[in-house]
């Protein structure tokens, strides 16, 4: 299990980033060149069979072991009007998550994900971002190790989501300040607020990055100053897969968010991930192309809890039923292209 003992250690650890198994991608090409198709014939689908290959190390990669993680967390700038929902939506989903009757339960079932429902300090919510900095070194360092222990080596394939009412914002202050631009080119409507709604969060994104700006000089004060503990947490779980070389599907909007200013300080980062789809929620299009990911699917999705991964894990298991499964020109005794 990888544990950052503190902040530095996090810092070593986006820097020193394991490269994938290149002989395995060898292996696996090989494999895929053999298999009775024209070349190139099943798309992404064969980028996939090698981007598994290479992470989990083997030729003929597979998916028997999806984990989910669903990280959940509540946010002090929610006092400022900006989910079209109350705060304590965050607990009440999380019971939901717990008793199986949540989006994320009924996707996760259909892609064989096991399922793990980490709540984060519910009870206490980060600072206004407006005012102060979300979080402590401290609260910061244990969102990000509480992500992190949710990996375990030798999954197939994880996938990260969370749950956090008015989560939003942050994640669009986020890509702000790891990406630049104008604030409303990240700004959406979430949950879906109204016009006044979306004023209320543009001005909350402002302050908060006057305020950060200056001292977000590393991906774990952006994080710290900017994010959540949600957010940490699937920051940290991305860090740490990467580590354990467990191939990962980003989610949505947030989860994007999440890696934001990882990939501003080593982009890198993204190499053993996914892009599971294009949320419908303003801004993440432009977040995937900052990261130089295409996504997988656009189902105008625009939910979290990780709904959006777990439809695309179903992708991924395709795509790697076909790589194992077919057979080769020589066994089929098929003739091979002239
Ligand atoms: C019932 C319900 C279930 C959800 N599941 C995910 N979200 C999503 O909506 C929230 C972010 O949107 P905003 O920033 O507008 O609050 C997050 O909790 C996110 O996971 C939900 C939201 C609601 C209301
Ligand atoms: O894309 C997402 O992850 C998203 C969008 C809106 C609300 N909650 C999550």
């Amino acid at each position: 299990m990888i544990r950052f003992e503190d902040r530095a250690a996090f810092d070593r650890a986006l820097d020193r980033l394991p490269e994938p198994d290149g002989s395995a991608i060898e292996a696996s090409a090989a494999r895929q060149a053999q298999l009775t198709k024209p070349a190139g014939s099943l798309g992404r689908l064969e980028e996939i069979a090698l981007f598994m290959a290479g992470w989990q190390g083997r030729e003929r990669p597979r998916a028997d072991r999806i984990r989910a993680a669903i990280f959940a967390g509540n946010h002090g700038v929610a006092a400022r009007g900006i989910s079209a929902f109350p705060p304590a939506v965050t607990t009440q989903m999380v019971a939901n998550f717990q008793a199986g009757g949540a989006a994320i339960n009924a996707l996760a079932a259909s892609c064989g994900a096991e399922l793990s429902i980490v709540p984060l300090d519910l009870d206490r919510p980060t600072a206004d971002i407006c005012e102060a900095p979300a979080m402590s070194e401290a609260e910061c360092l244990d969102a990000l190790n509480a992500g992190a222990a949710a990996v375990t080596a030798g999954t197939d394939l994880l996938f990260v989501g969370e749950m956090g009412i008015a989560n939003t914002t942050p994640a669009a202050a986020l890509c702000a300040q790891s990406f630049g631009g104008l604030s409303p080119d990240w700004i959406g409507r979430g949950t879906g607020v109204d016009d006044n709604g979306l004023a209320r969060k543009a001005d909350a994104v402002a302050k908060a990055l006057a305020l950060h700006g200056p001292h977000c000089t590393s991906a774990f004060e952006t994080l710290r100053r900017l994010g959540g503990r949600e957010i940490a947490a699937m920051a940290g779980a991305i860090l740490a897969a990467r580590h354990l070389s467990v191939p990962m599907l980003l989610d949505g909007f947030i989860s994007s968010a999440a890696i934001a200013p990882l990939a501003r300080d080593n982009p890198a980062i993204t190499a053993h991930c996914l892009a599971a789809h294009n949320s419908a929620e303003t801004g993440h299009a432009r977040l995937l192309q900052a990261l130089r990911l295409k996504p997988l699917l656009q189902l105008d999705m625009r939910l979290g809890e990780g709904s959006g991964a777990a439809v695309a894990a179903q992708i991924v298991r395709s795509a790697l039923a076909a790589h194992a499964g077919m057979a080769t020109f020589a066994e089929a005794a098929v003739a091979g292209a002239l």
